[in-house]
């Protein structure tokens, strides 16, 4: 059962990261050091992405990627990407 759906979380990370409070909130934290700190996770959690479906379950492997799709979708909107403009290209 999903906490969320995609388009859910989207809206969330768009409010956070336009008026959340760094100090607790993470999304408003990665927004406000920018687009280079953010890419740096997606890489970081790439790579995880790639272990766990390599070495670990897939209770871990889609842990991860939960992780990965939080960061491509904070990198959206600090990007100005719209899910709109994923969606054309998929
Ligand atoms: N879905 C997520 C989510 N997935 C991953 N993360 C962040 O990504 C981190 C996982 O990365 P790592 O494994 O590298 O953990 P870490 O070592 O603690 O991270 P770093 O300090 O190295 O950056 C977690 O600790 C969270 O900080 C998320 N942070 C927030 N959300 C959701 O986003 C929404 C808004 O959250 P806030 O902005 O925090 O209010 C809420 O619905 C949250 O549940």
């Amino acid at each position: 059962m999903a906490n969320k759906t995609f388009e859910e979380l989207f809206a969330e990370l768009q409010d956070k990261a336009a008026n959340g409070d760094p100090i607790t909130s993470r999304t408003a934290e990665l927004a406000a050091q920018g687009v280079h700190s953010i890419g740096k996770k997606i890489v970081e959690e790439a790579a995880e992405v790639w272990m766990a479906a390599e070495y670990e379950g897939d209770e871990r492997t889609a842990e991860e990627i939960s992780q990965l799709l939080y960061h491509l979708q904070v990198l959206m909107i600090a990007r100005g990407v719209s899910l709109e403009d994923v969606y054309a290209h998929l």
